[in-house]
């Protein structure tokens, strides 16, 4: 079945945008078998408009992580180029890659250094690229701490003092120093409560209507993907076989893979109660 794609209206170059993205792995063979190459990308294209949030949906294995890491130029795709604001990544270093994109990913607690202490922690992006005084820096954190929704006497707190939900909180903070137009958010809820998956949530959803921040979210949760984002992707086997506004998407699926999609998730919903659905309002955690 071909592509069901309705992309948005093109006004200005995309915050980003990837082209006829193809990616294999070379799995090694036994020791009398040939080595075997895996397909995980075949030709993917997608764009994300500035403030726009863009969902990634699609059962494990499809390619969803590889496409990220690829998007935030930590995986060289095999053919295809990835555009950022217009501008080839290829030709960026990771410095001006970093201004444009950063990754919020499932596990906080495993990329926060346990011997810094949170206001070095995501202080360190400045301190390594910005050429800012040390007293600019540490008001840039101070207030990154509060934008995220914790008080500024964290920035003196460690890792292992943190709920997950902080430690998110953290990860988000270090992601927008700064100042990307653009958040690859990889599973960032999955490994919480279901209680702190919805202040997060309602988190990224403030920060994105203040900061103008586009998000490529990728998440098996379709609750949380209805919730948060405007478009939707939906990958097979590396390939996006529909993208659509999520209200088109969810209510008229036209792929028979995205109508299976939501019928397992309606099923799981079922078993589960609603407690797997979109968030409700909450304090901070
Ligand atoms: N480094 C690697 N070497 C070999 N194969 C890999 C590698 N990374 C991923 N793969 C394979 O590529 C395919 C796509 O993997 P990927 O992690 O991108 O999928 P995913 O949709 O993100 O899955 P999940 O939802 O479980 O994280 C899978 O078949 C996976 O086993």
């Amino acid at each position: 079945m071909p592509v069901v794609s309705e992309g948005p209206a093109h006004g200005h170059a995309p915050a980003l945008e990837v082209r006829g993205i193809v990616k294999t792995y070379r799995l090694r063979g036994a020791l009398f078998q040939p080595k075997r190459t895996l397909t995980a990308l075949g030709s993917v294209d997608l764009a994300v408009q500035r403030g726009e949030s863009v969902g990634i949906v699609g059962e494990s294995g499809c390619g969803k992580s590889t496409l990220a890491k690829i998007m935030l130029g930590l995986l060289a795709p095999d053919s295809g180029e990835v555009l950022m604001n217009g501008r080839p990544l290829a030709a960026m270093g990771r410095l001006e890659i970093g201004r444009h994109v950063q990754p919020i990913l499932q596990d906080p607690y495993s990329s926060l250094n346990p011997r810094k202490c949170l206001g070095d922690i995501i202080a360190l992006p400045l301190v390594l690229h910005s050429g800012k005084t040390k007293t600019e820096i540490r008001e840039e954190v101070l207030a990154m701490l509060e934008t995220v929704g914790l008080s500024r006497g964290y920035a003196q707190r460690y890792p292992n003092q943190l709920s997950g939900g902080q430690r998110q909180r953290v990860a988000i903070a270090r992601a927008l120093i700064l100042k990307p137009s653009l958040v690859i958010c990889d599973e960032p809820t999955s490994a919480l409560d279901v209680s702190v998956q919805a202040q997060i949530i309602n988190l990224l959803i403030d920060l994105q209507n203040r900061l103008g921040l586009a998000y490529v979210f990728i998440s098996h949760n379709l609750a949380v993907v209805e919730h948060l984002c405007t478009r939707v992707a939906v990958m097979q086997t590396g390939q996006i076989v529909e993208e659509a506004d999520t209200d088109r998407l969810f209510r008229r699926p036209q792929h028979p893979y995205t109508r299976t999609l939501l019928d397992a998730a309606m099923t799981q919903v079922g078993r589960d109660g609603a407690c797997a659905a979109a968030p409700a309002q909450t304090s901070p955690a």
